[in-house]
């Protein structure tokens, strides 16, 4: 029986393409370089900030240049995220579910923390999760289990009876790695093949998710 459920944010819950395309091309300007189209942005997403921007800098370039780029991208992001980024169809009331069902409720992000915070904060009711997590300095980010951890301890709750919900192989392998029990959404950014290839539950609507979950 599944007693709480882990929600990745990007790709998952909420829609944040746009504004993390915007933001990275506003960063590569600054710094003399050419921007990407979002189908090539929502390949970066899905391992944090660095990763993000040192996939989008050309790879002659050195790490430092990725730095770079990535302090430009914080700053930019932080001011606009807002214009784009915007709930999933169905999440809010898929969540309004799951919690009239007592279902403690987290997020856990490979985004900075300080945005995931924000975007929560904006985008939900207070006291919609339980737990919200992006990534911290000094922390691993996902697919290290910590984190996944780190929620179920503060739940004190055995892993295996938490399922984590996300879109891409990186929450999969988090899933995994901390013994819960893994749903795949195909709303996501990654390709759907890919997703399939895993064998893990593939769900492609909230009700679905709801149903899942609630038997
Ligand atoms: O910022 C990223 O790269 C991914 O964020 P996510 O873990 O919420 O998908």
């Amino acid at each position: 029986m599944i007693q709480a459920a882990i929600f990745d944010l990007d790709g998952t819950l909420v829609d944040s393409l746009p504004g993390i395309a915007a933001s990275l091309n506003r960063a590569l300007a600054t710094r003399g370089h050419a921007g990407h189209d979002l189908d090539a942005v929502r390949s970066f997403i899905g391992n944090g900030s660095w990763m993000l921007c040192r996939r989008g800098v050309p790879a002659s370039f050195p790490d430092s240049e990725a730095d770079a780029v990535n302090r430009a991208f914080m700053d930019d992001y932080d001011r606009t995220w807002l214009r784009g980024t915007e709930l999933f169809p169905g999440i809010t009331e898929l969540l309004a579910q799951l919690k009239a069902h007592h279902m403690p409720l987290a997020v856990l992000s490979n985004k900075p923390h300080p945005f995931t915070a924000d975007i929560v904060d904006s985008l939900f009711t207070a006291g919609t999760f339980d737990v919200v997590l992006g990534h911290r300095e000094g922390t691993q980010p996902k697919p290290d289990p910590s984190g996944a951890l780190e929620i179920a301890n503060i739940f004190d709750l055995p892993s295996t009876g938490i399922t984590f919900i996300g879109d891409s192989l990186v929450d999969l392998e988090t899933a995994t790695n901390a013994r819960m029990q893994p749903i795949l959404v195909s709303w996501g950014y990654r390709p759907i093949e890919e997703l399939r290839a895993t064998g893990a539950p593939l769900l492609h609507a909230t009700h679905e998710i709801l149903n899942h979950l609630i038997c």
